[in-house]
């Protein structure tokens, strides 16, 4: 068995429950259909939380030694008899086997702990599958969303959430208590319908967070190929080899062009919003589920876009210790001395640099400051217009600044002709596009007489409203509800 160290946080949290609820589920007698690794842990974890555990194989003999010796393991029918709780860690396909045990089982508690291996594989989920094998039966689901690792290791770390769901409440507080006892945290997901979704959580994987990296992979492969054609492939056909230059300088010309524009793409759904509250005089006006979405996904654009700069500060800074720099450095010091050349100071280019790296880290700072303010726990001690400033001002703020940083890293070379390979612009002109609309957008909506409507708008104005009620009263007032009510 697995040791002391996980009983004792269970027995901390026995006695803080108090006697009244606890006491009577901790000696219960808890029963599990199968002796594979779900079953394994859960028996382990009961015996550690004081649970009387007996093990329903079909094969007890066999299967015995791989249990605590505090379970006890024996035929399927015995220890269902011993028991009114029994836990069916069985995979679905197997549960038609169990129908010799109906009879047994009749008028006792089910867990169905199942999970599939695919999304609505079936019709109908397994707990309500299982519900219609033995109508005779209460079926509750849950503890499918913990792993049989997390069961041994204990739920110290991690999500302790148990999603339980159920037609009949008795049952799902029994099955509740047995979590809370082996230190879960039982979560009420309602009746027996929640199965279904219950049974797909597991199955997700960062689902918000799907079409964000979908933009940031298109984003990359489009600015990845495009400046490979214009620094490796173009060089190549003029007969230089520059495949040395795909690790970092493609990459770290690709991330910041992704880093900035994701950036702005956080932005500019606020803009048309407003342009829709603009357009048609309301707020309360559905905006159309392609903004909804996209407004919906700004967190996810907008830590993907920290991410990517964060990945461009560190390639920026091992620029200079490579090798290929190096013999550069060297290439370009014997040519000079070679022309007799000692001054190769150039104000200008000093100046250029000195500033875009300077603005270029104050901008990752901000983004840095937006980061840590997503988390939970810090944004939880915010109040809403601190985390608004941060989010929107400084936010904005971080966009304005990195513009800074690439009109100042691309200053006058943008009007080179030998910037232009194939007659493609440098990257660092085309990713200024999307993000200048942005920023002239906003400044737009700041000027006092958009921002006086749009102001208004938000606080609930309507523009139909507005010429129908309060035109003849002529008060001035732009609430329309307060205006019609008063006259
Ligand atoms: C690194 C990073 C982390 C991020 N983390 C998060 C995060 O944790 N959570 C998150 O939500 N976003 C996050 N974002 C996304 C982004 O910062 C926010 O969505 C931000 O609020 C967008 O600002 P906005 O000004 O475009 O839009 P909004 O703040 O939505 O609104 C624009 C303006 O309109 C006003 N307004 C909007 N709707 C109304 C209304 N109905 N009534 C009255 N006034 C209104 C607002 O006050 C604001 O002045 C993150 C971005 C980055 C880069
Ligand atoms: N492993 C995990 O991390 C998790 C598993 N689950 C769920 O728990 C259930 C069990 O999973 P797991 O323990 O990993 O699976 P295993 O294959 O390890 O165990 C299944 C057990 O089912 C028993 N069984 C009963 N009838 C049959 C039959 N006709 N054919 C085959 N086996 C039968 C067997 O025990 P015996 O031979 O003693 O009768 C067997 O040990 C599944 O529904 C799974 O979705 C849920 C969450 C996490
Ligand atoms: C510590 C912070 C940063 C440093 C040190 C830094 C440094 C650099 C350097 C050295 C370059 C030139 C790259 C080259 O020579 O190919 C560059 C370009 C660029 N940076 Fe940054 N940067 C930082 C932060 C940011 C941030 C936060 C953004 C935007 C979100 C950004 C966007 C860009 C863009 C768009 C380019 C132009 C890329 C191109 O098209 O060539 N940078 N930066
Ligand atoms: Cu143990
Ligand atoms: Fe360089």
């Amino acid at each position: 068995m697995s040791g002391g160290d996980m009983a004792k946080p269970l027995l901390g949290h026995r006695s803080v429950e108090g006697d009244h609820s606890v006491a009577p589920t901790a000696g219960r007698t808890v029963g599990v259909l199968g002796s594979g690794d779900f079953a394994r842990s859960l028996a382990i974890r009961l015996v550690c939380s004081g649970f009387k555990v007996v093990v329903g194989s079909r094969n007890p003999k066999r299967k015995a030694g791989l249990f605590p010796s505090a379970a006890e393991v024996t035929f399927q029918a015995e220890a269902v008899k011993k028991t009114d709780v029994i836990f069916v860690a069985v995979f679905r396909e197997h549960y038609s086997t169990l129908c010799d045990l109906a009879d047994v089982l009749a008028g006792k508690i089910l867990v169905d702990v199942s999970n599939n291996t695919e999304i609505n594989h079936h019709k109908e989920s397994n707990a309500e599958y299982l519900a219609s094998l033995f109508p005779a039966c209460t079926v509750v689901k849950g503890f499918n969303v913990i792993s049989a690792w997390t069961l041994q290791s204990g739920a110290r770390d991690g999500n302790k959430q148990v999603l339980i769901c159920s037609n009949n409440q008795e049952a799902k507080r029994i099955v509740a208590e047995i979590a809370q006892v082996m230190g879960f945290t039982p979560v009420d997901m309602g009746c027996m319908s929640s199965a279904c979704e219950i049974e797909n959580i597991p199955l997700r994987l960062l689902p918000a967070w799907k079409i964000p990296i979908f933009l940031a992979l298109g984003l990359f492969l489009f600015f990845f190929t495009y400046n490979l054609v214009r620094q490796v492939i173009h060089p190549y056909i003029r007969g230089q080899k520059k495949f040395y230059k795909i690790p970092i300088e493609v990459v770290n010309t690709t991330l910041p062009c992704v880093a900035y524009i994701m950036l702005s793409l956080v932005y500019l759904p606020g803009v048309l919003a407003a342009c829709s509250q603009l357009y048609y005089g309301t707020k309360y006006r559905r905006f159309p589920d392609w903004l909804d979405q996209w407004l919906r996904h700004r967190k996810q654009i907008g830590l993907l876009s920290f991410f990517c700069a964060a990945l461009h500060a560190v390639y920026s800074l091992c620029l200079p210790m490579r090798r290929s720099h190096r013999y550069q450095l060297i290439e370009t010091a014997v040519k000079q001395a070679m022309e007799k050349k000692t001054d190769v100071w150039v104000e200008e280019e000093v100046w250029r640099m000195e500033i875009y790296i300077s603005v270029g880290i104050i901008a990752l700072g901000l983004l840095s400051l937006l980061a840590i303010t997503s988390l939970p726990s810090i944004a939880n001690s915010l109040n809403w217009r601190e985390f608004s400033f941060v989010q929107s001002t400084l936010g904005f703020i971080a966009l304005l600044i990195s513009t800074l940083h690439t009109l100042t890293y691309g200053w006058s070379r943008a009007f080179d002709e030998n910037q232009y390979k194939f007659y493609l612009p440098p990257t660092y002109t085309l990713t200024l596009l999307v993000p200048c609309t942005v920023i002239l957008a906003r400044v737009i909506f700041s000027l006092p007489c958009i921002q006086q409507r749009l102001l208004r708008i938000r606080r609930g104005w309507e523009k139909g409203r507005y010429v129908k009620f309060v035109l003849p009263s002529a008060t001035g007032e732009y609430s329309s509800g307060e205006t019609s009510s008063n006259v």
